[in-house]
């Protein structure tokens, strides 16, 4: 794509197995770091958000480079299979971030009591990507319109059953391991 051009990198030589050598998957490129987001940041107006961070380090040192937000999140399991389910690390992920940028927050919500934990855990914003894609390989533009109604249906009932009016209070609801 021509937009990527200026982001090719490295040999062109694989030695990963993945993509067999293609640039955007060559073994340097996989050293993703702090001068690569100032790159982006300095290439476009757009506010640009750091996806798949699990550690409170990254996120700083993302955040750093010039982050307007953090998305923390798995990156689709089938690469590093044995890594931590976001939702355990985004408390701490949270703390670390003390409100300095919008933290979004998702992998593994189907309920709305999961919508509930990741708010009180430190999450500004909750998203969704299988149970939307479920929605609508099943029942199209109306599938999807369902699962959101379903599950802000069940996020108002967690709420009220915890006693929170608010997103700002759910926010600050204390959750006990
Ligand atoms: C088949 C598949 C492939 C994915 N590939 C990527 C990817 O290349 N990069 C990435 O950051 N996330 C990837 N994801 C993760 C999604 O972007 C998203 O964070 C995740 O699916 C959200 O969790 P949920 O599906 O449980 O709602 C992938 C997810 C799936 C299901």
């Amino acid at each position: 794509m021509a937009n990527l051009e200026d982001f090719r990198v490295g040999s062109g030589q694989s030695d990963v197995g993945v993509g067999h050598g293609k640039d955007v998957f060559d073994n340097e490129a996989h050293q993703i770091g702090v001068a690569d987001i100032k790159r982006v940041i300095d290439y476009t107006d757009l506010p640009v958000i750091i996806k798949g961070i699990q550690t409170p380090e990254d996120a700083l040192l993302a955040i750093s480079a010039g982050a307007q937000g953090i998305w923390v999140s798995n990156h689709g399991g089938r690469q590093l299979n044995g890594g931590p389910a976001s939702i355990d690390v985004l408390q701490g992920i949270a703390t670390a971030v003390n409100h300095q940028v919008p933290i979004i927050f998702d992998s593994g919500v189907r309920r709305g009591s999961h919508v509930f934990k990741a708010l009180a855990s430190g999450a500004d914003l909750v998203a969704l990507a299988r149970p939307i894609i479920y929605g609508l390989a099943l029942g199209g533009a109306q599938g999807v319109t369902d699962v959101v109604n379903h599950l802000n249906h069940e996020f108002k009932i967690t709420m009220q059953l915890a006693g929170t009016k608010t997103i700002a209070d759910v926010q600050q609801t204390s959750l006990v391991k």
